[in-house]
């Protein structure tokens, strides 16, 4: 159950490549690289996943692994299914009346659509941070302690409030205002004070659909470095449409493409290519990943 390789159909085996005199030093290094992040620890394995919206096939045959402490982007052109994707493996699009999804996802080796388990400890542990601030018409406090308070957690509060703080690096900024609308926060703000609300019930993996797109550039570089904080204690997941942000902040990215059937038109999203980032952006092994990658296409 959920043994499978790790790699998408059309991966790159890095550091295969046998030692000739003149590859030895990049051969090496490439080897090395690869050495040190193979994935050994996964959080989370997504197998033969087809997602469908009534009769529309939005995305089908995705093979991933999620490595544990590492930051995975997604990456693809519009409507290729990576927040589809992303909704599947929280079980979120349950929340779509019309989503049907087909294939598994193992979440530390347990199948989150099994029939026994409870989709609202899979959105506890598996936590989801949203493209648009989206806090509560509440406090700064009562939204970090929303989560908490609803699975019954009565005493500590302070203490749990202030560590999700601290953990979204917002702290600081809100520790003498904590009775204040997280409403009157900044964008950026918000966006930390939603990371701390979705922390505050101690998931491990977090979900991260666009999560920067509505804010400035000094926002997204804070959000960029809390990202790199939290991977120490946490497994990331983040759809974006910025590829300097995927290059940046991630280890490894897949890149999805939408595939159109002319006989219906139908636009069907696919896993092309799932790597290392740094592979992803320098030796794509699908023409279509270095396509878009370039800005040729998409
Ligand atoms: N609730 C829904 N009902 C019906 N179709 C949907 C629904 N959500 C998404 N889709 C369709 O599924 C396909 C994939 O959408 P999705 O939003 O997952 O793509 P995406 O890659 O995240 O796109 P974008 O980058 O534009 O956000 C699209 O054709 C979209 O129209």
């Amino acid at each position: 159950m959920g043994d499978q390789p790790a790699t998408a159909a059309h991966a790159t085996v890095v550091g295969d490549a046998a030692p000739t005199e003149q590859t030895h030093l990049h051969t090496e290094v490439r080897r090395s690289s690869a050495a040190s992040r193979e994935i050994t620890d996964t959080v989370l394995k997504v197998r033969d996943l087809e997602v469908r919206y009534g009769d529309f096939t939005a995305l089908k045959g995705v093979h991933l692994d999620v490595p544990r402490n590492e930051i995975t982007a997604m990456i693809g052109p519009s409507g290729c299914g990576k927040s589809t994707l992303l909704r599947s493996v929280n079980r979120m699009n349950d929340l779509i009346p019309t989503a049907k999804v087909v294939g598994s996802v193992y979440y530390h080796g347990e199948d989150i659509y099994a029939d026994d388990v409870d989709p609202v400890e899979v959105r506890r542990r598996i936590g989801m941070v949203f493209q648009k601030p989206n806090p509560f018409p509440k406090s700064i406090y009562d939204n970090v302690a929303f989560g908490p308070r609803l699975n019954g957690v009565r005493q500590g509060l302070d203490d749990v409030v202030e560590q999700s703080l601290r953990r979204a690096a917002l702290w600081d900024e809100v520790k003498d205002k904590l009775k204040g609308s997280g409403l009157a926060l900044s964008g950026g703000q918000q966006q930390r004070l939603c990371i701390a609300r979705a922390l505050a019930v101690h998931p491990d993996v977090i979900l991260m659909d666009e999560p920067c797109s509505a804010l400035d550039p000094i926002a997204t570089m804070a959000i960029e470095d809390l990202m790199q904080d939290m991977k120490r204690d946490y497994s990331i997941v983040v759809v974006t449409h910025n590829m300097q942000q995927a290059a940046r902040v991630s280890d490894r990215t897949a890149f999805f493409t939408v595939n159109v059937d002319h006989r219906t038109n139908e636009r069907t999203g696919e896993l092309v290519e799932y790597d290392l980032t740094e592979t992803i952006f320098t030796q794509a092994s699908d023409q279509r990943t270095e396509d878009y990658i370039t800005g040729r296409f998409g």
